[in-house]
């Protein structure tokens, strides 16, 4: 498990070192850190020169130091600094700089001469100190940092907001950021985890342990620990039965994929309640499935649900899918099935949309005029999955590149491993038959999705790696993905 921390707590940690802090160690084992990292990608890019950019504080002295280092392994190099007489810290650091050889540069054409020059731009403007938003004083360099140049943003990208947020386009994106102690939810979270390309965490000596994360993503050594796993004394009833209600006249497809999925992954048993035409699909493509309705342990409500119903059939699901919300199981509730959400309810609750059924929902929900739109949602979803979460007291999954899931309560859950084909048709309603059966295992929301989204990415690139996949190929690699997962 992956787990980033606040500011607040990372500062918390480090006061808890007093020593290791007023020594300078703390800062010497992050320059020590940025300049090993940065002297081996200098090698293997070939590159010579390297320019620091130095803002005023604490983040500024770490990005000196890590450039003395640079100079005393023989790189040419040079570091623009704003003011360095700011703390006695920076004094030292840039004295020490000066020594080894390192040209400061105050601002000016030279400095911006340095810049453009550089193969490899150091980035220490700010931290964890940071506010939203780049300093005037260091846009022309910025400015000034060519393409080709590889940018990397010591501790944060400078300028992106470090508890998260929308990412700004005039700030920092880095090639690489190189963190101290943990990540924090800029390197974590979308959109600002982009900006920070590839991340390293140095080890400065922070204890964590027992410090909440703000932010926590599943890895797949996490896999064994949390997926439900059968054991000499279950059955499929204790194993957790799946109630699915999906499809309809019009997407046939949906019912099919969904209990496929949760077939594949390892439901004790599923039963599916739909319209003629999906149930002759789930009859006819998977057999396990039984129809109609009966006890379950937990429900996935809404995948091609048609919530207008036009006939007797239809009205009958609608029914099933209502009574559904209406109990006190765990449901899943994906695309049509948000249509029916009214308000919190007191069962474990997972919603699944991808941003524009949030932006429709949240819209519904506020009863307000003003629409808002897919393109809100995509431009700042941690705050709309909040909003959902908020305005429903369930637990929100928002689905897109990277997926969020935010509870009422608790860190934010933020994965990121599918490859870009599983944007295709149908893989949502896969997704939903996979969370369903954790849901029905027992997880609670939050696990079970981020768990769900974790192996719905992984079972993606099982299905054709490298390349395209269909939403059924992946609903088919589910069960070898999680053996693997489970095996590792
Ligand atoms: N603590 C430790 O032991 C360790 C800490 N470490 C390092 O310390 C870093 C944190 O250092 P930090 O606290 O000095 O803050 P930092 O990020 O340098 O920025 C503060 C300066 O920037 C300015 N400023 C900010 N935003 C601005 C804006 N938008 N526009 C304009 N100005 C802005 C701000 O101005 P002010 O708010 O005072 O007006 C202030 O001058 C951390 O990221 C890590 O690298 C490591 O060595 C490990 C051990
Ligand atoms: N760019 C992307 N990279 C990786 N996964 C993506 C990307 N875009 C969407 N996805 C994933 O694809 C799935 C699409 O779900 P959804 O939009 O509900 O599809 P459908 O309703 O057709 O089944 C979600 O799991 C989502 O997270």
């Amino acid at each position: 498990m992956i787990t980033g921390y606040s500011v607040e707590t990372v500062r918390a940690a480090e006061a808890a070192l007093p020593e290791l802090l007023e020594s300078g160690e703390l800062m010497q084992r992050a320059a020590r850190g940025v300049a090993r990292i940065a002297a081996g990608r200098m090698r293997e890019r070939g590159a010579r020169r390297v320019c620091a950019l130095v803002g005023p504080g604490n983040n500024g002295a770490d990005t000196l130091f890590a450039i003395a280092r640079l100079a005393k392994r023989g790189f040419e190099t040079a570091a623009v600094c704003v003011d360095t007489s700011a703390s006695q810290v920076q004094t030292e650091a840039a004295d020490l700089a000066r020594a080894r050889g390192v040209r400061l540069l105050d601002d000016g054409p030279e400095a911006l001469t340095a810049i453009s020059r550089a193969e490899v731009v150091l980035d220490g403007i700010t931290g964890i100190g940071g506010r939203p938003g780049l300093p005037p004083f260091a846009r022309p360099w910025v400015d000034a940092i060519r393409d080709r140049t590889w940018v990397i943003s010591v501790d944060t990208p400078s300028g992106q907001p470090v508890e998260g947020g929308d990412a700004l386009a005039e700030a920092v994106f880095a090639d690489e950021t190189v963190t101290f102690g943990a990540p924090k939810p800029v390197h974590l979270l979308p959109p600002t985890e982009a900006a920070c390309g590839v991340l390293t965490v140095i080890d400065i000596g922070l204890d964590l342990t027992d410090a909440t994360p703000a932010v926590v993503r599943v890895t797949p050594d996490d896999v064994p620990l949390l997926w439900p796993t059968p054991g000499p004394d279950d059955d499929k009833y204790s194993r957790g039965v799946l109630g699915v209600v999906a499809g309809g006249e019009q997407y046939t497809g949906a019912a099919m994929l969904t209990t496929t999925a949760a077939v594949t992954a390892g439901a004790g048993m599923v039963r599916y309640v739909g319209t003629p035409t999906p149930t002759a699909l789930v009859r006819a493509a998977v057999p396990e499935a039984v129809v109609g309705e009966g006890r379950v342990q937990a429900w996935v409500v809404g995948p091609g649900l048609e919530t207008t119903a036009s006939d007797d059939a239809a009205r009958a699901q609608l029914d099933v899918a209502r009574a559904a919300l209406a109990s006190d199981l765990p449901v899943l509730v994906d695309a049509g099935g948000l249509d029916l959400v009214t308000g919190p309810r007191a069962a474990p609750t997972l919603l699944t949309p991808h941003a524009g059924e949030c932006a429709r929902l949240i819209t519904r929900l506020r009863g307000r005029s003003t629409e808002l739109t897919r393109e809100e949602v995509e431009g700042s979803p941690l705050e709309h999955a909040r909003m959902l979460a908020g305005l429903t007291g369930a637990t929100v999954l928002l689905k897109g590149a990277t997926t969020l899931v935010v509870a009422p309560d608790g860190p934010v859950h933020v994965q990121d491993d599918a490859p870009a084909w599983l944007a295709t048709a149908g893989s949502g309603d896969v997704l939903a038959g996979l969370a369903g059966v954790l849901l029905a295992g027992g997880l609670d929301p939050a696990e079970a999705a981020s768990l769900a989204a974790l192996v719905h990415g992984r079972a993606a690139h099982d299905a054709n790696p490298g390349g395209p996949v269909r939403a059924l190929d992946v609903a088919h690699a589910l069960g070898a993905t999680v053996a693997r997962l489970l095996t590792a």
